[in-house]
């Protein structure tokens, strides 16, 4: 029974030490500021849902053509992205040209947008540590149920 006990302890520290790593793992962000410095065909980026791609070393190998990643460069290329209709493979490729998300403030249509909802980066840490904190909790409670009920019959 000590055996499961400890088992239950252990799971709480590895789940607790996987939430933190994936926490560490966030995205860099980018202001919009960032973004527009990089307009050119020997550096371009452009963002697309909010996510920041490096396409520099992409515009020679994009079936589209190069004119229309230039003419997106340094700005929001959601819409041109998505008037295009780019196949499943295209939204697989774009993945490796991500390089972080723009920043909380700059968001596309967030000046326009009506959500309620809090999405300072106060918030969004706070999310972070939730979303450990509360299974770590639960493991913890288990863990302590259980050699409170099972435990003692030992
Ligand atoms: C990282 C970003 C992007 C990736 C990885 C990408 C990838 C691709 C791929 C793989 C295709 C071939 C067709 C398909 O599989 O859908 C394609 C076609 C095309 N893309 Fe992109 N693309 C990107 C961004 C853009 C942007 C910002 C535009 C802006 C207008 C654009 C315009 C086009 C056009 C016009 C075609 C040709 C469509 C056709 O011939 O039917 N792409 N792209």
């Amino acid at each position: 029974m000590r055996k499961l006990y400890f088992r239950f302890q252990l799971f709480a520290v590895e789940l607790w030490i996987y939430r933190l790593r994936n926490g560490i793992k966030m995205a860099k962000q980018f202001t919009l500021e960032e973004v527009k410095k990089h307009n050119t065909a020997k550096d371009l980026w452009f963002t697309i849902h909010d996510k920041v791609y490096d396409v520099t070393k992409f515009i020679e190998e994009h079936p589209g053509g190069e004119e229309v990643l230039l003419e997106q460069g340094g700005g929001f290329a959601t819409e041109s992205f998505e008037d295009v209709g780019h196949s499943t493979d295209a939204r697989e490729l774009m993945k490796t040209y991500e390089i972080g998300e723009v920043a909380e403030a700059d968001r596309e249509g967030k000046k326009s947008s009506t959500k309620t909802t809090p999405s300072s980066p106060e918030g969004s840490n706070q999310n972070v540590l939730m979303s450990w904190l509360v299974p770590l909790a639960i493991a913890i409670g288990a863990a302590f149920v259980y050699r409170y009920f099972v435990g003692s019959h030992n």
